[in-house]
């Protein structure tokens, strides 16, 4: 598996191929005899431009592995890189600064102002940061994402998909390296899930980004271009080309360790389909 057998100690190296990379990356939490060891030694690659799905049953360490990659978190040991920056080390007020200029967060919850319209919402971080958006890739974003004509509607005036679309257009406006999406499609009924799915595959296919998407569900993973599977804070497989019925069957494995069960500890099931 190339994240396994991935060379360890990457320094600048390969930084053009990959967005986000991790050595050793270990996260415990609590102490003594409580320690919960949520990731466990993880060696991982995130390639540039490509579609990147993480999945495993609850309590894997999905999110951990999100935060920790994305300066939300800090690591109890290892490394991480975001590019040629490695953040493991870097203080709160940089890794604040590197989020906000580097990287686009989609999450379950919108996370939308109520009281600015789309446009508004888009252009939020930046404004917050004093960085001057760049309005021929806003436009562009804006036009992919078929937000023109709610540019002037506020969340509230909005459906779920639309919310969430605005929501991928704030993530994207910025022109971040790197994406993550924690269940970005938890929320939405199965239509307007596929259409997110759609928007972060166009993100990746017509404008270069860069995803890592964490899901339960195999036909939203199935939109991706490689799955991790994680089980007990460790990478113990990836597949390139997923479909949603290979990854659910990838999944029954994992989460009967070994055996065939198909209502084991995972909470997601085959969900919609392309
Ligand atoms: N702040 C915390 N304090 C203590 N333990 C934590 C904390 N955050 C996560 N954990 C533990 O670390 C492990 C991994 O949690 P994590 O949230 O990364 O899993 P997950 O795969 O994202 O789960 P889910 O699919 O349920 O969201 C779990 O055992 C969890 O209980």
């Amino acid at each position: 598996m190339s994240t396994a057998a991935a060379e360890h100690a990457p320094g600048r190296a390969g930084a053009d191929r990959f967005a986000a990379r991790a050595r050793g990356l270990t996260k415990a939490y609590g102490s003594g005899e409580t320690t919960v060891l949520a990731l466990d030694a993880v060696d991982v690659d995130i390639a540039r431009g490509r579609f990147t799905a993480v999945m495993g049953p609850s309590g894997s360490g999905k999110s951990t592995l999100m935060h920790c990659l994305a300066g939300l978190d800090t690591a109890s040991a290892g490394q991480v890189w975001l590019g040629d920056t490695e953040i493991t080390g870097l203080k709160d007020r940089e890794l604040t600064r590197l989020r906000r200029d580097r990287i686009g967060f989609m999450f379950q919850s919108f996370n939308l102002i109520p009281t600015l319209n789309a446009a508004e919402n888009i252009t939020l971080p930046m404004d917050i940061a004093g960085q001057e958006p760049d309005q021929q890739w806003v436009d562009q974003v804006i036009d992919t994402l078929g937000l023109r004509d709610r540019l002037k509607h506020r969340p509230s005036q909005l459906s779920g998909g639309q919310q969430q679309r605005v929501a991928c257009a704030r993530a994207l406006a910025s022109r971040p390296e790197l994406i993550f999406a924690d269940e970005p499609t938890g929320n939405l009924d199965s239509r307007a899930g596929l259409e997110v799915l759609g928007f972060l595959r166009e993100a990746v296919d017509e404008l270069g980004q860069t995803v890592v998407m964490v899901t339960h569900d195999p036909g939203a993973a199935a939109h991706s271009d490689l799955v991790l599977f994680l089980a007990d804070g460790r990478i113990v497989d990836e597949m390139e080309r997923p479909t949603a019925e290979a990854v659910l069957e990838r999944m029954r494995l994992f989460a009967g360790g070994g055996r065939q069960t198909p209502d084991a500890t995972f909470d997601g099931t085959a969900g919609h389909e392309d």
